[in-house]
């Protein structure tokens, strides 16, 4: 078992560019949503570096590119309600668990530590894909960016599930790829580990400083 997970009663996972790679599907439905508004398409290797900070600001990522300006409401708006739309019929097909992630959460489903996932995508989504890997019993708890007010990376969505456990914040741990995991751990007064083969705008989440670094969720177990 992993050192950092000594003292630990309650683990939040975060979903896009952790658990699983889903930039495939997201890029297909982002370019969907853009040629659907007569725009040019961007391609998944952009669209990796816009995901982290939940659908809308993808979106207005998106239309910046494509218009090489930022995109007013009602555009943002339009362009939004389509990639839900196109996202919703196919959020799964293309997406992967990473290596070592059902491994690493069948041993801790097993253990008496609480499961719980807190991603800033929206909440419709998450069960889909989860029950897609036979994963949806593995957590007590899911929120999605638009569960609460405020999504990562402020601290809400991990205070909130921390005290619904009843749980102080010092036995919590956030598990994610990007600095928004680790600044809402950090603000939240959790514990928090990385993984660096995810989404993080290009950048190594090692500069965020996470209290540990692991390079497959097998070595947490
Ligand atoms: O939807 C996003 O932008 C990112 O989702 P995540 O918080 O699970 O990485
Ligand atoms: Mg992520």
């Amino acid at each position: 078992m992993h050192p950092i997970l000594n003292d630990i009663r309650l683990i939040s996972f975060d979903l896009d560019g952790t658990l699983v790679d889903s930039v495939p599907d997201l890029a297909v439905a982002v370019d969907a949503s853009l040629a659907e508004l007569g725009l040019p398409v961007a391609g998944e290797a952009r669209v990796r570096d816009w995901v982290g900070n939940g659908s809308l600001k993808l979106m207005e990522r998106a239309l910046t590119f494509a218009r090489h300006a930022s995109p007013d409401e009602v555009l943002l708006a339009r362009a939004h309600e389509a990639f839900l739309a196109h996202y919703g019929r196919d959020p799964g097909s293309r997406t992967r668990l990473y290596p070592g992630v059902r491994e690493a959460l069948d041993a801790l489903r097993d253990g008496d530590r609480i499961l719980t996932l807190v991603t800033n995508k929206p909440f419709a989504f998450i069960l889909p894909i989860l029950a897609q890997f036979g994963l949806e019993a593995h957590f007590a708890l899911c929120l999605g960016g638009d569960s609460l007010p405020q999504k990562k990376p402020y601290p809400a969505p991990l205070l909130h599930v921390a005290a619904q456990f009843g749980l102080p914040p010092s036995a919590c741990l956030m598990v994610g790829d990007s600095r928004h995991d680790v600044a809402a751990g950090q603000a939240a007064g959790f514990r928090t580990l990385a993984v660096p083969y995810g989404y993080n705008h290009g950048e190594p989440v090692h500069d965020s400083r996470p209290d540990a670094l692991v390079d497959s969720l097998a070595e947490l177990v």
